[in-house]
């Protein structure tokens, strides 16, 4: 890769720029991350990857919504950032470690069709329920079916953390103009003081699951990873599904496989947009 390159990759329908932090020369500020993210203004993306070096791990990994504020975690993001590790021969190997903020995952590249998508696995560690760790400001330990206000609608949430925050709403029937209304009043609600990755779920059956997103910092999204995962947790906690699932989302499909420790693994496809750099014209508009 050159000086100021990116790669721009999508899971699902969920698009992330891919950034190596040696090759760029400006600094990735909030503006710059906002004017790049815009489609209008720079490339258009749902955020940005960042390429970094670990210590800990064979790599490191910075995830970057939108509106500029910085994920610990996402799913669709690190299955594209390994297609791009693998496919870019930053390391040579199918198996490897990657450090986010939200912890270490480990990743497999299961198979690359010649030219039509990649199959990534990522172990996205464990579940977490612990209110305060999540973080909520509810005062039960752990936030389970419990009711909100949000205006004129009363919501029952479930929490949980996969590195990053996530509510989880069952429903009977999704309504995409419903969570784009309340899903970001949801993200915002004052017991969310990091605010909040919000999905719509229902229930197909014990093996299926249909989901909608509000993604912090970002909004509505095709697609999620760790909102699948999160889905994934909530439900099988509640025994209402297998402990291997299909989380059905409006860009596509991701499998979920959730252990008795509450471990979960999610596999995927990934496909490459396009690759290129950045013009002068639009660094010079942010910097
Ligand atoms: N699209 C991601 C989630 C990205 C991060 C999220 N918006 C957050 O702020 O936690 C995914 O696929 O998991």
């Amino acid at each position: 890769m050159t000086i100021n390159s990116f790669v721009k990759t999508q899971g699902l329908g969920n698009e992330y720029i891919v950034l190596d932090e040696n090759n760029i020369t400006f600094p990735l500020t909030e503006k710059a991350i906002q004017t790049i993210c815009n489609v209008n203004f720079g490339i258009g993306s749902d955020g940005i990857l960042v390429k970094t070096h670990s210590k800990k791990a064979d790599i490191g990994l910075k995830i970057f919504n939108p509106d500029g504020s910085e994920a610990e975690k996402s799913g669709n993001g690190l299955r594209i950032f390994c297609k791009y590790v693998f496919d870019y021969k930053i390391l040579c190997k199918k198996q490897f470690t990657v450090e986010t903020k939200g912890g270490i995952v480990n990743a497999t590249i299961q198979e690359t069709h010649n030219n039509r998508a990649s199959i990534v696995t990522v172990d996205m560690g464990k579940a977490i329920f612990s209110s305060p760790l999540i973080p909520t400001l509810f005062e039960c330990q752990e936030v389970q079916d419990q009711n909100i206000q949000i205006e004129d609608k009363n919501f029952q949430v479930n929490c949980v953390s996969l590195g990053n925050p996530h509510c989880v709403i069952l429903k009977e029937n999704l309504d995409v103009d419903e969570i784009k209304k309340y899903g970001p009043l949801i993200e915002n609600y004052s017991k969310f003081p990091n605010r909040i990755n919000v999905q719509f779920a229902k229930i197909i059956d014990r093996k299926n699951v249909e989901i909608l997103i509000w993604e912090r910092g970002a909004g509505f999204t095709l697609a999620s990873g760790s909102s699948s995962c999160a889905v994934a947790s909530v439900l099988r906690k509640k025994g209402l599904i297998d402990h291997l699932v299909t989380i059905h989302m409006l860009g596509g499909y991701l499998t979920i496989e959730i252990s008795e420790e509450f471990n979960i693994r999610m596999t995927g496809e990934v496909k490459q947009i396009c690759d290129g750099t950045f013009h002068e014209e639009l660094i010079n508009s942010f910097v």
